[in-house]
């Protein structure tokens, strides 16, 4: 059994729908990320994976326990760490004070080393904390009991780009030692060097499932090329050639075509320059999300769940 399992998942607020029969499990060690535009559904699904909200049809469990079950759920607990979107620390308490609660409830085994890492200034008092501080405190909490499954909702949310890269590295560290992590993002780029699989969800919908290196061979290579105008007409007709962007002496484009087809198409040009390249992944994306953001569904016919 995963960590998570979460099978046709279904939560509805009134008339309107959080999330929709969503299935998908994530196995133990392994870091998945959650990724959707505002409103997908992300939230609904981590606050339900916590019991926080009763499912509206279908269920999860994490680490064996079912979310609907309280007891179970409350012994499983022991073992999850959680950082919500919105910490709602005291603004009077210090850090060292939030730290104390969160230990004489669940433990801290290693909320020094944890300190060393993230170095939220726990003297001083909430009220005084940045966003990034803000951050840095609730993730220690999340991870001081040592837990084996943490799930965030967004967890770099606040956090500067030195920071961001801390984190990346600690929760790679953290999957080594054999932590399931959970967490949602709208950092695209910070998916593609810490998750092993992604789930993409669009309204309410789980609309992607893979992994990582299979979202980045779906979204093709970009190609940019300097050549005669001759050949940049040619190229952007072959077949796999996508999202052609012209300029003075050559073109770009992203190639999901095979290979030999366009070693071929350019050894018959002079190439001048040549540059090949994953594509932003804000690319492959437009491919689930379409480009404003209401998605063409699964347009390779392979990434449904
Ligand atoms: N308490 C609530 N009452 C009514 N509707 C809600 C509630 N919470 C969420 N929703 C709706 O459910 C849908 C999913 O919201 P959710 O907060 O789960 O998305 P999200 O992916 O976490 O978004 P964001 O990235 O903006 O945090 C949205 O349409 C939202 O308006």
């Amino acid at each position: 059994m995963g960590a998570i399992e979460v099978a046709e998942l279904t939560k509805e607020y009134g008339s309107v729908l959080g999330v929709d029969s969503i299935s998908f499990s994530v196995d133990e060690g392994e870091v998945f990320g959650f990724l959707g535009p505002n409103g997908a559904g992300k939230t609904t699904t981590i606050r339900t994976l916590l019991g926080l909200f009763a499912p509206t049809s279908g269920g999860a469990t994490v680490l064996g326990a079912d979310v609907r079950d309280e007891r179970a759920l409350v012994d499983a607990k022991r073992r999850i760490g959680y950082l919500p979107a919105n910490l709602g620390f005291h603004e009077e308490v210090t850090g060292e004070q939030v730290l104390e609660y969160h230990a004489s409830i669940k433990g801290d085994r290693r909320l020094d080393d944890l300190l060393d890492v993230f170095t939220p200034p726990i003297e001083r008092p909430i009220r005084e904390y940045s966003t990034g501080n803000e951050q840095m405190l609730g993730i220690v909490q999340a991870f001081m009991h040592d837990p084996d499954l943490v799930i965030m909702d967004e967890p770099t949310s606040g956090l500067d780009p030195l920071k961001q890269e801390r984190f990346n590295e600690f929760v790679r560290c953290e999957s080594d030692r054999g932590t399931t992590i959970f967490f949602s993002s709208h950092v695209l780029s910070e998916v593609r060097r810490v998750c092993d699989r992604v789930g993409i969800l669009r309204d309410g919908e789980l609309v992607g499932l893979e992994d990582v290196e299979t979202l980045l061979d779906q979204g093709g290579k970009r190609v940019r090329v300097q050549t005669i105008d001759e050949a940049s007409e040619a190229l952007a007709t072959l077949d796999g050639v996508v999202d052609v962007d012209a300029f003075a002496d050559g073109l770009q484009f992203v190639y999901t075509g095979d290979y030999n087809a366009l070693l071929e198409a350019l050894a018959s040009y002079d190439v001048r320059e040549i540059e090949i390249s994953e594509p932003p992944l804000e690319d492959v994306f437009m491919h689930y999300y379409g480009p404003d953001g209401s998605a063409t569904d699964d347009p390779e016919g392979e990434s449904s769940v």
